[in-house]
């Protein structure tokens, strides 16, 4: 499963996504590309503010566009981070966001490019969440 063509497919679609990051501050552009249930695939992009403390990070603009468009069920999350060395994880707010529409073994990956990802899951990044389970289709 770890190297399977969705996974790549999915962090491919990250990875595109990150050249529409707004970043002029950072420089640091984010992708993420949420898997549907039904296996489409929404992007976020990081949406930076030079009031730096609403930057929007990729993560939470992709759920907040499935979200949005009325889909929920979200089977996996890949985050793409090209201008890192290394794999780059969920900030805590995202792991929060996250923890509200996907489940304990949902599959996250992240890193830089898809050869050097880290297959994590929201349960090892965001424990002793498994008691809510509204929105968790
Ligand atoms: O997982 C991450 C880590 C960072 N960022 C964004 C926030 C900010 O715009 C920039 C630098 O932290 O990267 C994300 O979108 N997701
Ligand atoms: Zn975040």
């Amino acid at each position: 499963m770890e190297n399977s063509i969705e996974y790549k497919e999915l962090f491919e679609r990250a990875l595109e996504a990150a050249r529409s990051a707004y970043a002029p501050y950072s420089k640091f552009r984010v992708g993420a590309a949420l898997l549907l249930n039904d296996g489409e695939i929404i992007t976020g992009v990081n949406v930076e503010n030079r009031s730096f403390g609403l930057t929007n990070c990729a993560e939470r603009s992709a759920v907040y566009t499935a979200v949005s468009a009325g889909k929920l069920g979200f089977k996996a999350i890949a985050i793409a981070t090209p201008d890192s060395e290394y794999p780059v994880s969920p900030c805590g707010a995202c792991r929060q966001v996250l923890s509200e529409f996907m489940k304990a073994d949902a599959p996250i990956l992240f890193g830089p490019v898809f050869e050097k990802a880290i297959y994590s899951s929201l349960s090892e990044l965001y424990p002793f969440d498994a008691l809510h389970e509204l929105a968790k289709s």
